[in-house]
């Protein structure tokens, strides 16, 4: 188990620079996801901690240790990738004992892992069999033993479920919470998948443009998005947004437009608020509430059945506002819905920094 601690890191692959001036902090025994739309850099990132690419500036410590430019053997971390790259001719106990295997470690001891290892992910009935006689869910268990089986002091994950099916990303997930249990180890996990991310980690590092946008826990982040790109990555159906005006008077801060008026004197801004400052209001579709004598109302575009509840899409002056409706019933679409905002669950942002105010 060891911390990992990152120093304005800059990378720069084919003349890009895809890592900028960035700075992580994973402490031991955390589970720490990287989170980010295609081409955001985590991978990037994740392969840099690995020593596969080399740092155009900054620092990477591993275990209080620089490790900027150690060989990638000699980092004490394990890597597992989105394929399994599993050894098609060796049967599943040999693929987790390779490595092992030909540094040289005592046959003892291996055994000792691969049983370790092959219990925590349930394995045992696998070890004879050869890849092509397991599922993809299997094969990727294999690829985790083989990690598990090095005792490595961080584990390194690249989005190791995508290949798999919904119902066995949810299994594998909730089998990697456990095992980050067990071991106890330092894992830092990359993924696109904010359910995924939501659910494993300990804190999430969101990124956009090789820029890390917000680092805190799952809740935080949701719950308290430091800007409107955070806002709308995470959330199913998106944060509704309305633009618009603060009116400050006294104490009193009200957000308009032309369609709508809320008090916002309750909203902890982060700065006293401006007059006439032009800023985006973000309302989760949970916080939007469908009921008769709610102040604003829209015409119901779309039902969305989502089993024990329902997405409605209204149409307010042009634009689509999201709401969960709890329960089986659900309005017929067309009909005219009143709704209210969840005021004291609103956010609000910088229209030109996008920042959280
Ligand atoms: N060898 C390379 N040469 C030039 N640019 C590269 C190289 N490798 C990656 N990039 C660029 O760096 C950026 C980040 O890529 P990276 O694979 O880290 O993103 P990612 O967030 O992991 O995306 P994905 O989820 O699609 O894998 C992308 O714009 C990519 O095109």
């Amino acid at each position: 188990m060891a911390n990992v601690a990152i120093r304005n890191l800059q990378i720069t692959l084919g003349g890009n620079r895809v890592i900028d001036q960035l700075n992580l902090d994973v402490q031991a025994g955390e589970f720490v996801v990287l989170l980010g739309p295609s081409g955001c850099g985590k991978s990037t990132l994740l392969h840099t901690i690995a020593g596969l690419n080399d740092v155009s500036d900054g620092s990477i410590e591993i275990g209080g240790r620089d490790m900027t430019w150690a060989d990638p053997k000699d980092r004490g971390i394990s890597l597992v990738f989105q394929s399994y790259a599993l050894y098609p001719t060796m049967d599943v106990e040999k693929n987790m004992s390779f490595g092992l295997r030909i540094n040289g470690t005592p046959k003892a001891e291996i055994a000792r892992r691969v049983q370790r290892a092959a219990d925590m992910l349930h394995l045992q009935p696998l070890l004879k069999r050869k890849p092509a006689n397991l599922s993809g869910g299997q094969r990727q268990r294999v690829a985790i033993g083989r990690a598990i089986v090095r005792e490595a002091d961080v584990f390194l994950f690249d989005e190791p479920l995508s290949n798999l099916d919904a119902k066995l990303r949810t299994e594998l997930r909730r089998e990697l919470k456990q095992l980050h249990r067990q071991l106890g180890a330092t894992m830092i996990y990359v993924t696109h998948d904010q359910v995924e991310a939501m659910t494993l980690a300990g804190r999430m590092a969101v990124m956009r443009g090789g820029v890390i946008q917000q680092y805190d826990t799952p809740a935080n982040v949701y719950h308290t998005p430091a800007n409107l790109f955070v806002a709308t990555f995470l959330g199913s159906p998106g944060m509704n947004l309305f633009r618009g005006r603060l009116a400050v008077h006294g104490a009193s801060v009200m957000f308009a437009n032309e369609h709508m008026q809320f008090d916002v004197s309750a909203y902890p801004f982060a700065d006293a608020p401006v007059s006439g400052q032009a800023c985006v209001l973000g309302v989760r579709p949970e916080d939007v509430s469908a009921i008769n004598d709610g102040a604003l109302a829209g015409r119901l575009t779309l039902v969305e059945e989502m089993g024990n509840h329902h997405v409605l899409w209204l149409d307010f002056h042009g634009s689509q506002v999201a709401c969960i409706l709890n329960g089986q019933d659900a309005p017929a679409a067309e009909a005219t819905v009143a709704f209210r905002l969840n005021t004291e669950r609103l956010h609000l942002f910088d229209e030109a920094s996008e920042q959280r105010l």
